[in-house]
């Protein structure tokens, strides 16, 4: 397995509280799939992908339990953690601008990338640098190599952002959020790149975002997180025909359609996530569901295996596996195919 995150916790202290961002959270990504980590905003998908960067920053954030091996090797112990994480290990960022040096070319910033991490030459790295940029769509790669970020539209940021991240030959990108802010074409443009880096290269993908469309385009198998847990896990396939906790129901229920803007933050069922800094007594999505009981409110539930390769953290799902209790919420089952023909996975 190329990575493999198990038990994962990961904390923020300030003085009066403790927020547990990421509780205990395991899921394994193998050599060249793509898997993508769902949820809405403040599930813990970004600090699970910081983590496994190594770049929450201490003291106030923390991994607090856990292990996170990457080919064999355990990141959180490993003694020059540098070596893999930023090479073998390459996280793309939602904003270029934030993470791109507006006063370096961006040929300089691709070359010193890859002469940090793997001997090259500095002539290697600029043959490597626009093979690169060509893989990613950037015309006339070979001049574009002295342009400055500012002189790329948002769209080929992204695109430079991703030959950045390829440029230590890397066995996995950790991708998040990285179509948010782009309008729909461009999105897709971005998507086809990360299609055409996993089938040349072979690279591995972890894809973070709050979007449906693009975990069904995209991923093999997902991971839903609510709360800095994960409540739900399946291949698209299976999630979408058939989920077993009612959040991911409430997902796929707020798919947005085609000709809205997917680009809105994911508001999908009426309530406020958790407060994370408060003990929760029962299932951290009772106060929200439409399906809750009395022992969803007192006891947490499990991550449970519903079917091979399928779990699911629910009471309801527990007692009835079939998800039958479930059925009968309007047309979410149509929303879903809807999404999935979108995507070309059914016809
Ligand atoms: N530096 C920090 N200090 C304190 N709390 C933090 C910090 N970073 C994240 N958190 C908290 O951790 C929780 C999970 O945040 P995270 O960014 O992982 O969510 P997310 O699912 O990626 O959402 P988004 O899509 O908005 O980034 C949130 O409650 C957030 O407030």
């Amino acid at each position: 397995m190329l990575l493999e995150v198990e038990n994962l916790s990961t904390e923020f202290r300030t003085r009066s509280r403790t927020v547990r961002a990421v509780d205990d959270v395991s899921f394994t990504v193998a050599e060249g799939e793509t898997v993508a980590v769902v949820g809405e905003s403040g599930s813990g998908k970004s600090v699970t992908a910081l983590s496994i960067m190594g770049l929450v920053q201490a003291p106030a954030g923390r991994v607090t339990g856990g292990s996170i091996r990457f080919e064999g090797e355990d990141l959180l112990s490993v003694k020059d953690p540098r070596r893999i994480r930023g090479s073998r290990v390459a996280m793309v960022f939602q904003d270029p601008m934030s993470s791109l040096n507006p006063v370096l070319t961006i040929g300089r910033q691709l070359t010193e990338a890859m002469r940090a991490h793997r001997s090259l030459s500095r002539e290697e790295a600029r043959t490597r640098a626009v093979e690169l940029l060509q893989l990613v769509g950037i015309p006339d790669a070979a001049t574009r190599l002295r342009s400055y970020p500012h002189q790329f539209s948002g769209g080929m940021r992204q695109r430079v952002m991703i030959a950045m991240g390829l440029s230590c030959d890397p066995a996995l990108i950790l991708a998040d959020e990285i179509t948010t802010a782009l309008d729909v074409t461009i999105q897709a443009q971005i998507l086809e790149v990360l299609d055409r880096v996993r089938t040349e290269l072979g690279t591995a993908v972890l894809l973070i975002t709050h979007d449906l469309g693009v975990v069904a385009r995209m991923a093999e198998r997902v991971t839903v997180m609510y709360g800095g847990q994960i409540v739900e896990t399946a291949t698209t396939a299976d999630l979408f025909a058939a989920p077993r906790m009612p959040y991911t129901w409430g997902l796929l229920a707020s798919v947005p359609r085609l000709d809205s803007d997917r680009s809105q933050p994911l508001v999908p069922i009426e309530g406020t996530p958790p407060d994370l800094s408060q003990p929760q007594p029962g299932c951290r999505f009772a106060a929200r569901c439409a399906f809750a009981r009395e022992i969803c409110r007192t006891r947490p539930p499990a991550l449970e295996v519903v079917r091979p390769g399928h779990l699911a953290r629910c009471w309801g799902t527990q007692e009835h596996p079939d998800g039958g209790w479930l059925r009968g919420v309007d047309g979410t089952d149509r929303e879903a195919l809807a999404v999935l023909a979108d995507a070309g996975k059914v016809a």
